[in-house]
């Protein structure tokens, strides 16, 4: 942290000097992925806002005094994080996201708001950074600098290890039934063994990542059963339209309507080989049933497929971390 401190005090110096400039203001950058787009925005605190201009002063106020933009843009308030500090200057960082399927709603709003007077180009990472970067040139003006987005995880991952420990968390027991199943924070650096760990990002897909030094990593693996998989065999098996409706099924279902498990097979335990008798042995096993899928609600279907997914990367991870 002490160090940490230090180079920040100076870039700082670097960046009175001639040698080195702090990028203007406003700073803010996007992550363009398969399913979301993620805007972060840092808002500079009062000490610092008399550097900005009265365009981006007005750019702030229509950014931090709004929680919806347009149709489809929306804040998310509760992830909102004050106190940041970022090369000598303090503020508050805000997270907007939109469906990525409406981008091109979001560039003609960035181009009615004039966003091309403040920068003539935005960070971007994401695969739509290369996807949307000629239409970003040729309906905005502007040009995206592209970061990649594994490198762009794991540096965001020890930023908030570092400065924001308590982002970082574990659950010392997963049932939520459990009185203590709640949230534990874990320190990333101060833990000295940390290394080698695995990132398991899932976006729309997964990517999988073995970190083995704080700049040793690279991707091991990954899967295309992910976050747009749920989304995706949620809207086709229960009509719904949004992972919020998606996620709201899940939690009141009940999966084993739907999924064969062990002790449906044996009538208990597969002992010989450890397996308990409330292992799913098939995900969506019981479906092949006329009787079973008449059963079987919506709510129950969501549940499935949220317990597939999340225990087919639980799976895959055990793997990637066992060889
Ligand atoms: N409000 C939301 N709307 C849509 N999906 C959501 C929402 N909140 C969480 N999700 C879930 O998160 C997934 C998208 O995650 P994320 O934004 O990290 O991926 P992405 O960057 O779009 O995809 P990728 O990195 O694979 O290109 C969705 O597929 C969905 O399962
Ligand atoms: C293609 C990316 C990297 C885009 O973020 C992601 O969706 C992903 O890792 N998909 C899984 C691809 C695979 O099967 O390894």
């Amino acid at each position: 942290m002490a160090s940490r401190q230090l180079s920040e005090t100076k870039l700082r110096r670097r960046s009175m000097s001639t040698s080195y400039r702090l990028p203007p203001l406003p700073w803010f950058g996007m992550d363009i992925g398969g399913t979301l787009t993620k805007l972060v925005y840092f808002e500079p605190s009062l000490d610092n806002a008399e550097e900005e201009r009265e365009k981006v002063a007005h750019i702030r106020k229509y950014l931090t005094s709004n929680v919806a933009y347009g149709t489809t843009g929306l804040r998310d308030v509760y992830l909102e994080m004050p106190n940041v500090s970022f090369l000598g200057r303090s503020g508050t960082l805000h997270f907007i996201r939109f469906p990525t399927c409406s981008m091109s709603i979001f560039i003609d709003m960035a181009k009615d708001k004039n966003l091309k007077d403040l920068a003539d180009m935005i960070c971007a990472t994401g695969g739509g950074a290369y996807k949307f970067e000629s239409d970003f040139q040729s309906r905005l003006g502007m040009s995206l600098l592209k970061l990649d987005e594994l490198e762009c995880l794991l540096n965001g991952l020890i930023f908030l290890a570092e400065r924001h420990p308590l982002e970082c968390y574990y659950l010392p027991e997963p049932d939520p039934s459990r009185s203590d199943c709640v949230r534990q924070p874990y320190s990333l650096t101060r833990q000295s063994d940390c290394y080698p760990f695995l990132a398991v990002n899932i976006g729309s897909g997964v990517s999988i990542i073995a970190v083995r030094g704080p700049r040793d990593w690279n991707r091991v693996s990954g899967t295309s059963l992910g976050g747009g998989t749920f989304l995706g065999l949620c809207c086709l098996l229960t009509g719904c339209e949004t992972f919020e409706d998606a996620i709201a099924l899940a939690e009141r279902g009940d999966s084993n309507k739907v999924d064969k498990l062990v002790m449906d097979i044996y009538g208990g335990d597969y002992e010989l080989f450890g397996l308990r008798g409330d292992l799913v042995a098939s995900s969506f096993g019981h479906m092949m049933s006329v009787d079973k899928r008449a059963e079987a609600k919506p709510e129950d279907l969501a549940r499935a497929t949220l317990v597939m997914l999340t225990n087919n990367i639980g799976s895959i991870a055990r793997m990637c971390a066992s060889t």
